[in-house]
């Protein structure tokens, strides 16, 4: 398979040792500096870029008929726009806020246990998301989608917000610490106790690997896709 990485930062490079080794060929590495190039040598494109260029690449790609799989987070302002040109052009595009098998199973279970607690208003839930120092968005992808994900599950939220408390808001905390991958814990605490789960990434590799599995996915299908469709869980 012919590769396009529209990104060529820390997941761009970790992406491209992963996608040679199972046998696939980078045509394109495109980054900041590097910015012309013709899409159309790809067979399918992986964005890890940033939250303002994002849109602009799944588009390009989605324009000239090229699948593409998006990893970027902080521009989903677009992402309607993403799923109706998707559409319109009956191409082929999967975003995820998190690629790794363990943040997938990890969603799973927050779902799970976020319906569990709906009837049990003594617990207040909160979130924290830790990251390395330059990461561009806060709060993370994953914790915007594991809000959403408890929001939907469970009657007493219905909104998250970061560094703010309040009556049936799921507050969130993004601390940035230097080398750290990723790691989310969702705590739900009452007057007797707390109830903790948390996912942490070692390194890049699982989000990598995920990203790969779901390209080579993608090929021959048409449509807006969820990793839940790729990893067949959920
Ligand atoms: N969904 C997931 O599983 C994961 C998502 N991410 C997200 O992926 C994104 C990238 O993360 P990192 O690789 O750590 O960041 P990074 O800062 O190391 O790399 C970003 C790359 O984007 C490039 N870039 C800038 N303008 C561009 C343009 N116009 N076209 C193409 N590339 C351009 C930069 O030159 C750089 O190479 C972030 O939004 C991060 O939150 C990161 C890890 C896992
Ligand atoms: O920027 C990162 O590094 C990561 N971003 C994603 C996010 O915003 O959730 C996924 C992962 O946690 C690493």
């Amino acid at each position: 398979m012919k590769i396009a990485l529209l990104g060529y930062g820390k997941m761009g490079k970790t992406i491209e040792q992963i996608a040679i080794n199972r046998g696939h060929e980078i045509v394109l590495k495109i980054d900041k500096d590097n910015t012309d190039y013709d899409i159309t040598l790809a067979d399918v494109a992986i964005d890890f870029s940033i939250p303002n260029v994002a849109f602009n690449n799944i588009s390009n790609c989605l324009n000239n008929g090229v699948p593409v799989i998006s990893g970027t987070t902080g521009w989903l302002d677009n992402f309607n726009n993403a799923v109706n040109l998707c559409n319109d052009k009956k191409g082929a595009f999967i975003y995820a806020s998190n690629f790794s098998l363990g943040v997938n199973i990890f969603f799973e279970m927050n779902k799970y246990l976020a319906k569990m607690m709906s009837n049990l208003k003594q617990y207040n839930v909160s979130m924290e998301e830790i990251h390395h120092t330059q990461k561009l968005d806060a709060p993370s992808g994953t914790a915007i989608s594991l809000a959403n994900d408890i929001i939907s599950n469970n009657n007493n939220f219905s909104d998250w917000k970061l560094n703010e408390n309040g009556e049936n808001i799921i507050p969130i905390t993004a601390k940035r610490i230097e080398d750290v991958p990723g790691t989310h814990t969702i705590t739900y605490a009452s007057e007797v106790d707390t109830i903790t789960i948390d996912h942490v990434a070692h390194n890049r590799q699982g989000f990598a690997l995920g990203a790969v599995i779901a390209a080579e996915w993608i090929i021959g299908k048409t449509g807006v896709f969820t990793m839940n469709d790729v990893l067949n869980i959920g």
